[in-house]
């Protein structure tokens, strides 16, 4: 550290790109740096995660997906339907669609390509299978990431990192959830303990304790986030809608009980920590088993949609309890992530969370923005991945040691 704190930081742009669980769509970011991660190519230890790079927000923007795009992704989530040549093609595809992202975002900017650094694409999630599964002696845990790096590169002329939670797992991590690694770096704070709450697919916490070092930041998913609320959103208005835009329809409906006391009891929200989920849980099987619920107990639209959204907020709720409250009982939670947009489910949130002390705020009640959070945390990881500095946080993955994750295509 005190080594690489004594160079030049040389100022560089670095473009972040993003398409999450909820497929939604690109987001694409580019923030300027300044200061450590500096490209000098030493990092070997945890000790880069000490840093406070100063970052710097300088363009966003979000290019929704073609519908037959984002239908086919849903396609690939059905690992019978994914077939090879589907995923091939997807994924140079999705490479395609993220280098025009990036080009359109960096133009916004009032930049060019040969202004940028470095691009950082986390990819499309497809399939994510992060616990230990032993073969052979072997553990064959595996995370599918597509939208090829090549073509990206190929297309901007900018190296590219991509693929970034495979080396994580390849030493025993669960690969997921990364941004913390970059939440640590620009949050944290010396008298607060922050919790940092994402509501994108699936919802994912992030605990910063007032003045900790990077070993003891913890973070895990905490269940569905926006998830099951756009899944049977879609479901009962025919694909028409895709997800409850400002929270309308939930404001309309009653909770049901009864079923949220049978969702409550989903094993997940009990297993211990490090943990993270995906759609292999909460995704169109989940949504099957609530539709037929719907249909055999007669309830609406509303108070389905109502009741998953309610079970959303309690499952972060449940998770600050069982996991955090006893050990680092916080003072603010920020919320970031599509979810953001959502009142009712701040709502529902702020129930939970006000009776614990704990105030919901959203990141843009701090002056930033709940929809670049993730493509800005992609941009820096990969700062650190052109520079050969680790850029995992083993305390939160499970990893057993630091590694420089991302695979770099020039
Ligand atoms: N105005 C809005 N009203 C209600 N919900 C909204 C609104 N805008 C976004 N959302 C919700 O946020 C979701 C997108 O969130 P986000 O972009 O953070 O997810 P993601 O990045 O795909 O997911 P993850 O972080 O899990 O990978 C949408 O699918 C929708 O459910
Ligand atoms: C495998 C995968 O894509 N996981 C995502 C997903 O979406 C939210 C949550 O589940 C989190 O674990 C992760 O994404 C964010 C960007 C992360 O790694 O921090």
């Amino acid at each position: 550290m005190a080594a690489a704190s004594a160079m030049a930081r040389k100022e560089r742009y670095a473009v972040g790109l993003m398409s999450g669980t909820s497929v939604d769509g690109i987001d694409a970011a580019v923030i300027r740096i300044a200061g450590d991660a500096d490209g000098s190519g030493t990092g070997t230890g945890g000790e880069d995660a000490g840093g406070q790079p100063d970052v710097q927000l300088v363009a966003f923007a979000n290019t929704a997906f073609p519908a037959a795009v984002r239908d086919e992704i849903f396609e690939l989530f059905d690992p019978s339907r994914a077939t090879i040549d589907r995923v091939g093609r997807m994924n140079v595809r999705l490479g395609e669609l993220y280098a025009e992202a990036a080009l359109s975002v960096i133009a916004s900017a009032g930049l060019k390509p040969e202004d940028i650094a470095v691009i950082g694409s986390h990819g499309q999630t497809i399939y994510h299978a992060p616990d230990a599964f032993i073969e052979d002696g072997r553990d064959l845990r595996f995370t599918v990431q597509i939208g090829e790096g090549a073509v990206i590169a190929a297309r901007t002329g900018i190296p590219c990192v991509t693929d970034f939670r495979v080396a994580d797992m390849a030493v025993g991590g669960q690969g997921a959830p990364l941004v913390p690694f970059t939440e640590y770096g620009l949050f944290r704070e010396a008298d607060r303990t922050l919790l940092l709450q994402n509501i994108g697919g699936i919802g994912n916490i992030t605990v910063l304790p007032a003045g900790c070092a990077p070993e003891e930041v913890y973070a895990f998913d905490t269940g569905p986030g926006n998830m099951l609320i756009d899944g049977v959103v879609s479901r009962l208005y025919g694909g028409e809608r895709t997800m409850d835009v400002g929270g309308a329809i939930a404001s309309a409906g009653k909770i049901n009980r009864q079923l949220l006391e049978i969702l409550q009891d989903e094993a997940y929200y009990a297993l211990p920590l490090p943990k993270s989920t995906g759609r292999e849980l909460f995704g169109s099987v989940y949504v099957d088993e609530l539709i037929a619920y719907r249909d055999a107990h007669g309830l609406t639209a509303e108070d389905l949609v109502a009741t998953v959204t309610m079970l959303t907020a309690w499952s972060i709720g449940d998770a600050y309890r069982r996991y955090v409250q006893p050990s680092h009982a916080a003072d603010v939670m920020l919320v970031g992530g599509g979810g953001s947009y959502n009142p009712s489910l701040l709502g529902f949130l702020k129930q939970e969370m006000g009776p614990m002390g704990v105030e919901v705020l959203v990141q843009e009640d701090i002056g930033q923005s709940s929809d670049a959070k993730e493509a800005v945390a992609f941009a820096l990881l990969a700062d650190y991945a052109i520079a050969r500095r680790t850029n995992n946080l083993p305390s939160v993955t499970g990893a057993a040691r630091p590694v420089v994750m991302g695979k770099i295509s020039y």
